[in-house]
């Protein structure tokens, strides 16, 4: 079986590759990274390391690279034999993807025994496997869609394992937490499609992918927004001071209201799932910078994110989301020059005002619940810097 992997960063090296290396799938990874793909080329194989006391590690072996926009020829012949194509390239690259990969998916349609094979996007974010789909549909032409249809499937998924940014001699190898979750739509395959040992099939994804985004990810980037405004570098640092324990501990008391009336998780077993997360945080063994939690603000303050959409879903079950709207506020006052997206909200922000700003990017009514109380909050901030902690 083969696997071809767009993206071979953190993500799909140190857990997608990680996980169908071991289910027997032979690895290509298509990057844009001219370091990576040649390195992959010269060196055919890397090292997962797994961040705890033990220190096993695991060698992934045979893999080839190919870079997606200097060599599409033998990038199409990868998508022609490819019986999984799976991406961990961020949501925002997903059009790109789309387009990249759709010459690829016309030729493979146009042969005469088309074979059955499956397409998911492994991102943080909501249906982005239907995202791929849809940005995927548009560069296909009827009868192509009609044959996509049949022959390919387009499972949605959830992932979760945290893989910081490496800072490993050999740049291939790549340092993870030993945890990691990942949840597929059950009936969206296609083919004779062998389960993957390691991942969980689930009929309706919903539930998996909103537990996840809203408390691994919410406690995250709640954790990564404070500590940076706390003065602090890494995700540990800032989880070793209490106050902001309790400020992530707050965020999700309200994302678990969320989750357990919507969902119907039992109260105790989303206690230990927020248990379990907080001790990830908490991992000795990882040093996660804030910068990565906290990259792309714009993305993480969209409608359909982490905060935004279960502060909007609880003010419609007619609760106050207090933490959540306090946790936006920190991320309007993030700033980190390195960041496009961070430097696009700053400079918005500055010409407008909030309201004008959450109406923007979170799509949000300039009188809503939700803005009136990020203003309080952001204000609040504001007032008594000195005195930001809560
Ligand atoms: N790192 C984590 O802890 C983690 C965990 C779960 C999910 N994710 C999700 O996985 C995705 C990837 O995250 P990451 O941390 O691995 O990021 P990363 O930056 O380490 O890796 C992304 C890779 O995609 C490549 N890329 C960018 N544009 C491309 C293109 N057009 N074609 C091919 N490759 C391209 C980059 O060169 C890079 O190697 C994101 O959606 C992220 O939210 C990350
Ligand atoms: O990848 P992002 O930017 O959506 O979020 C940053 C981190 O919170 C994220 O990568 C986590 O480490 C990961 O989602 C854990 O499974």
């Amino acid at each position: 079986m083969k696997a071809l992997i767009f993206g071979a960063g953190n993500i799909g090296r140190g857990f997608i590759g990680q996980i169908l290396k071991v289910n027997c799938y032979d690895l290509i990874f298509a990057d844009i990274s001219d370091k990576i793909i040649d390195e992959i080329n010269l060196k055919r194989e890397y090292n997962v390391y797994f961040a705890s006391n033990d220190e096993k590690s695991i060698r992934i072996s045979d893999v080839i690279g190919i870079h997606n926009l200097k060599d599409m020829e033998r990038l199409k012949e990868a998508i022609r034999i490819a019986d999984l194509i799976t991406t961990s390239v961020g949501p925002n690259i997903l059009p790109i993807i789309a387009k990249t990969i759709s010459d690829g998916i016309k030729e493979r349609l146009s042969k005469e025994n088309i074979e059955f094979f499956n397409i998911m996007a492994c991102e943080n974010a909501i249906g982005a496997t239907d995202t791929l789909k849809k940005n995927l549909y548009l560069h296909l032409d009827e009868e192509e869609k009609v044959k996509a249809e049949k022959y390919i499937g387009f499972p949605n998924s959830a992932v979760d394992r945290i893989v910081p940014i490496q800072k490993n001699e050999n740049i291939l190898d790549v340092t993870v937490e030993p945890y990691h979750e990942w949840v597929v739509e059950a009936d969206k395959f296609r083919g004779n499609f062998k389960p993957i040992k390691g991942v969980e099939y689930k009929k309706d994804l919903k539930p998996y992918i909103e537990r996840k985004l809203f408390t691994v990810n919410t406690g995250h980037a709640t954790t990564a927004y404070i500590g940076n405004a706390f003065g602090y570098k890494t995700i540990i640092e800032a989880m070793d001071d209490e106050k902001i324990e309790e400020m992530v501990l707050g965020v999700l008391k309200e994302t678990s209201e969320y989750l357990i009336e919507s969902f119907k998780f039992g109260e105790e077993e989303q206690r230990k799932y927020v248990d379990t997360i907080i001790n990830r945080f908490k991992n000795p063994h990882i040093s996660d910078d804030i910068i990565r939690v906290a990259r792309a603000p714009i993305r993480k303050i969209s409608a359909n994110e982490r905060f935004i959409y279960p502060a909007q879903q609880l003010i419609k079950m007619g609760k106050i989301p207090y933490n959540l709207a306090k946790a936006i506020s920190y991320i309007l006052k993030y700033i980190n020059p390195e960041d496009k997206e961070s430097i696009e909200l700053n400079d918005y922000l500055k010409e407008n005002n909030i309201s004008k700003t959450l109406k923007k990017y979170s799509g949000l009514e300039e009188d809503s619940i939700l803005t009136e109380l990020v203003e309080e909050s952001y204000y609040n901030l504001e007032k008594s810097p000195s005195n930001i902690r809560m």
